[in-house]
């Protein structure tokens, strides 16, 4: 089938590269000059892994531009993968969904294209996009006959880091719309992940586990509000975790065996019940804060959603008290932070526990050290007033310091040799910022181990 995908950033790329990948003719529209030509040419514009490698499986079917005009017309389905982020009152800014869909009304001119809205939007955005199309439409001057168009939503899960696998093994598909042809097309598109019938990736092979892939196939709305209900109910599991920790660190109890025990009842399952500095990251804080935001615009309060994003931020707050508990004096201390993406294995930056730890260290007179295997680069772009503190070393981070954070569990923190730095250190003090380091052998290595709960 043809296919067009505007936006090529985390969700826009991912959706495309693997339609690519399973035999559909994918054109992907940016309005980033510099994005397009770095995918032309078999580059990645964020680190996610095995994204390279798809694109050099899925190339011959994949095309990269910055002209509505030579994705649009002809697609039987158009993706709008655009970012929606937080406006200044916590709703949605839908500015660049609004540009988007004005742009493919411009170019439609085939006799039926679905446009799926993958952004992930306010309840009623389907019907406002398609009101914005039909209006674009209609005032097209070069308007050609017999043009069908109708919206359907069909939001993403994918997780950063694990983007690929998430789209071609995901838990569940869900399509939303009021109308019976998109839902025929939608589901001939997805009917390689739907029945798992395409050959894996090389580097990806089907997990043992993949099964056919459920399609919850709904109405606008109920899929609209299924994509912010799942992050919100993610992000109030971590916050939990987090609250239940925080008691667990009073009563002497182990929070990582308090949520073992917890996990094991099939009901409850261990996933998203990790504690530490708590959840980050551009979907959790954005989408519970818009969720918040349109449940108030029918006077009802999401009290369980308000207090999992207090909780959040509380640990992040908890997270300085820890060290200033140990240092009591934290002016002029030297403070290392491993790890500065909100979570292993991508570059992103947003919301990212990190940045408050830093800032509020900082503001503290603390002097601090920042490290991240992969996310420095993006670092220096996006947080210039920050940049002269990063280190490029991990020797360099425990130098001399007072304490180190871990923050971010990359795996290459986990593998370090943590024996060798030790010694470096003015005063051992290691903050266990994910509850993932063992802490019996911290402490046998000479490290005075801490943890966010405990
Ligand atoms: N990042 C995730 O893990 C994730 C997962 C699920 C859902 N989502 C949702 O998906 C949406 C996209 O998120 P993202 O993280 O991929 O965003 P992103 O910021 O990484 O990418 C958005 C891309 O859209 C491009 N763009 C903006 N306006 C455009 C226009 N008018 N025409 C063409 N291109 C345009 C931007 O240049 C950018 O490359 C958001 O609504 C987000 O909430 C994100
Ligand atoms: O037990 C846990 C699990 C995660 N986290 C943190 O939670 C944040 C989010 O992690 P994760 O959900 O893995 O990453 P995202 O890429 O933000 O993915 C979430 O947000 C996406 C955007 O909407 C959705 O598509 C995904 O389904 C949803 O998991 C990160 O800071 C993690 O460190 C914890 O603190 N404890």
């Amino acid at each position: 089938m043809k296919v067009c995908v505007i936006g090529t950033g985390y969700v826009g790329l991912t959706t495309g590269v693997s339609l690519a990948f399973l035999g559909h003719e994918v054109t992907c529209v940016d309005l980033d000059q510099a994005k397009v030509d770095m995918l032309r040419g078999g580059k990645c514009p964020i680190y996610e892994p095995g994204m390279e490698d798809l694109l050099a499986e899925a190339a011959q079917n994949l095309t990269f531009t910055t002209s509505y005009e030579e994705a649009v017309p002809g697609a039987d389905v158009v993706f709008v993968a655009v970012q929606t982020p937080s406006a200044e009152d916590g709703s949605p800014d839908l500015r660049y969904l609004r540009r988007a869909a004005e742009s493919v009304a411009q170019s439609l001119n085939h006799d039926f294209t679905v446009v799926v809205n993958k952004s992930t939007v306010p309840i009623g955005s389907g019907n406002w996009v398609d009101a914005i199309l039909r209006d674009s439409f209609v005032q097209r001057e070069d308007r050609p006959e017999g043009v069908e168009f109708a919206v359907a939503s069909n939001p993403e899960f994918l997780r950063e880091g694990n983007a690929i696998a998430d789209t071609l093994y995901p838990d569940r598909i869900v399509i939303g719309s009021d109308n019976p042809r998109s839902l025929e097309v939608l589901n001939r598109l997805y009917r390689p992940i739907i029945n798992q019938t395409f050959t894996p990736p090389t580097f990806l092979p089907r997990p043992e586990d993949a099964n056919a892939v459920p399609l919850v196939s709904t109405d606008l709305a109920s899929a609209e509000l299924i994509k912010y209900a799942a992050n919100a109910f993610l992000a109030l599991k971590i916050s939990y975790a987090n609250e239940i920790g925080q008691l667990a660190a009073k009563v002497g109890a182990d929070i990582t065996e308090v949520a073992r025990g917890m996990g094991l009842d099939q009901r409850i399952g261990s996933r998203f019940l990790q504690p530490g500095v708590g959840w980050g990251g551009s979907c959790f804080g954005k989408d519970t804060k818009a969720l918040i935001a349109t449940a108030s615009e029918y006077n009802l309060d999401m009290p369980i959603v308000k207090a999992a994003r207090e909780v959040n931020s509380r640990q992040r707050a908890i997270a300085v008290e820890r060290l200033q508990d140990e240092l009591r004096i934290l002016k002029g201390r030297k403070i290392g932070l491993l790890g500065l993406a909100f979570k292993p294995n991508t570059d992103d930056l947003r919301d990212a526990p990190a940045l408050d730890i830093a800032n509020s260290l900082i503001a503290r007179g603390a002097r601090v050290k920042l490290h991240d295997p992969v996310a420095t680069g993006r670092f220096r772009i996006e947080q210039p007033e920050l940049a002269a503190y990063l280190s490029e070393t991990i020797d360099d981070v425990f130098a001399d310091c007072d304490a180190v954070v871990l923050v971010t569990e990359w795996a290459q923190y986990l593998e370090l040799d943590w024996s060798k730095f030790v010694g470096l250190m003015r005063t051992p003090i290691l903050l266990d910022g994910r509850h993932v380091l063992d802490a019996d052998r911290m402490r046998r290595l000479g490290y005075r181990y801490v943890a966010v709960s405990g």
